[in-house]
């Protein structure tokens, strides 16, 4: 299972690769290791199992922070009503592309936070309010999805870690919650 010390911090060259696009079926090692990312993310937002393996919870997860530099995100953004609802999204998504995205942009009134990065880095992190993805899943069917919200954020700071960019990449270093005109913010 993936714990918190196969997770590479920043610093680590990986991390600031472009990552290589997979051929279509995936090896069953990248097909586990898929696999094993969504359980992670998963166990991280278990109270229990996250005490138990001293996880960081996260929402996404990109292959190369486990120092893969291949193109493979795994997301599980749980429902509101934690545990009891389907999540709003949970999936492996290889060689993600967002092949559309809205003209106005948007950002986490939180900002956003990395598994790759042991610090807190605040500001606005100017992203496409609206996406549409096209992804392949894990048993090599083709996907097209439209996001918009809290998902479409949290598949962008995915995309970006395969392209090797990092959140803190796009605040603005002047004024870190800097608003942009027709930013949409979201709590
Ligand atoms: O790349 C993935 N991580 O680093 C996992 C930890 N970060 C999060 O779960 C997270 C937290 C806040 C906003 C966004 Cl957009 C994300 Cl993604
Ligand atoms: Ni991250």
């Amino acid at each position: 299972m993936i714990t918190m010390k196969d997770i590479i911090k920043e610093g680590h060259p990986t991390l600031r690769l472009t990552a290589e696009e997979l051929p279509i079926p995936v090896s069953p090692e990248v097909k586990q290791l898929g696999k094993d990312m969504l359980t992670f993310l998963i166990n991280s937002q278990d109270p229990e199992l996250a005490e138990k393996y001293q996880l960081r919870a996260g929402v996404g997860l990109a292959a190369p922070q486990v120092n893969q530099s291949i193109r493979m995100i795994a997301v599980h953004i749980p429902g509101i009503e934690e545990g009891i609802d389907e999540p709003i999204l949970s999936t492996v998504m290889i060689n993600p592309k967002i092949v559309s995205h809205s003209v106005q942009n948007a950002c986490l009134a939180e900002g956003e936070g990395c598994l790759s990065v042991d610090r807190d880095v605040p500001g606005y992190v100017p992203r496409h309010s609206r996406v549409t993805v096209t992804y392949y899943d894990l048993e090599g069917n083709k996907h097209k999805k439209r996001l918009k919200n809290y998902p479409a954020i949290v598949v962008q700071h995915e995309i970006d870690h395969i392209n090797g960019i990092m959140f803190y990449d796009h605040i603005n270093e002047e004024s870190p919650y800097y608003l942009e005109e027709g930013m949409d913010v979201i709590s």
